[in-house]
């Protein structure tokens, strides 16, 4: 009799990180049969009949794959820093999507006397930072377009990703403080890493190969 193994699931957002993991799925030898670009599918076949790629927004990633929903998926460190607990295994920095946490703010402007008051997507990392130093602030949960708020006086400073700067400068904002460096990571589930472990240790260290050969 022949036993039907399902399909492994790679859980991916379709923007920044499906582009970047394209080159380290092709060193492995990976190929995804459709492209989320121009396709309105979700579940993508790929060249291996056991893998299939889940296409959802960036900071489910790692509810899809707490849950088991999908099996592993990229996540950006951001993300992942939002998403505290310990439900997820993270075996793998894959090294793309690269930026940085930064506090900015208008250059010149002093912020006014008592707390200051942040906007962010960022609030779990946010609430972190300051609260290492003691300070007390206000943060503000956006959901984007967070160069707007100092400028409209929604906040004194803003707590995003900077990779080239060239957002904060269209917007007349500086960087001011570095919280920390983001990459996107690999991260897998806890039972499917028990039940499936021998599979999932072969992508891993196909996976850890693509990276070392894209850097090397
Ligand atoms: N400017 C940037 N340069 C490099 N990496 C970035 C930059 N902005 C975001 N990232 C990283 O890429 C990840 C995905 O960002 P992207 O903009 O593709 O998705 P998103 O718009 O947040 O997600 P979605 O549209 O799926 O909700 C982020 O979680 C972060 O780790
Ligand atoms: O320093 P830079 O190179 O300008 O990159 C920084 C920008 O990139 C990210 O936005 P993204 O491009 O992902 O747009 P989105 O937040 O609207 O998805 C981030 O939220 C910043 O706005």
């Amino acid at each position: 009799m022949l036993l039907m193994v399902e399909p492994l699931k790679l859980a991916l957002s379709k923007g920044r990180i499906f582009q970047e993991i394209l080159p380290l799925l092709a060193i492995a030898g990976i190929y995804p049969r459709d492209d989320p670009k121009t396709s309105r599918k979700l579940v993508l076949d790929t060249n291996q009949a056991d893998l299939k790629l889940v296409i959802i927004r960036a900071a489910d990633v790692p509810t899809y794959v707490e849950y088991g929903a999908a099996d592993f998926g990229v996540a950006g460190k951001d993300v992942l820093l939002e998403h505290p607990g310990n439900g997820l295994y993270e075996p793998l920095d894959l090294r793309i999507a690269c930026c940085r946490m930064m506090v900015a703010g208008e250059p010149e402007v002093t912020p006014r006397s008592g707390r200051l008051r942040i906007a962010t997507k960022y609030v779990h990392s946010t609430r972190r930072f300051y609260a290492e130093r003691g300070e007390q602030v206000e943060v503000i949960k956006l959901y984007g377009s967070m160069e707007l708020a100092p400028l409209v006086g929604l906040a004194d400073r803003i707590v995003d990703l900077v990779d080239t700067g060239n957002t904060l400068r269209a917007n007349g904002l500086a960087p001011l403080e570095h919280i920390t460096d983001i990459s996107s990571r690999l991260v897998v589930n806890k039972a499917s890493m028990k039940m499936r472990h021998q599979r999932i240790k072969e992508f891993i260290c196909l996976m850890a190969e693509a990276v070392e050969k894209q850097h090397g």
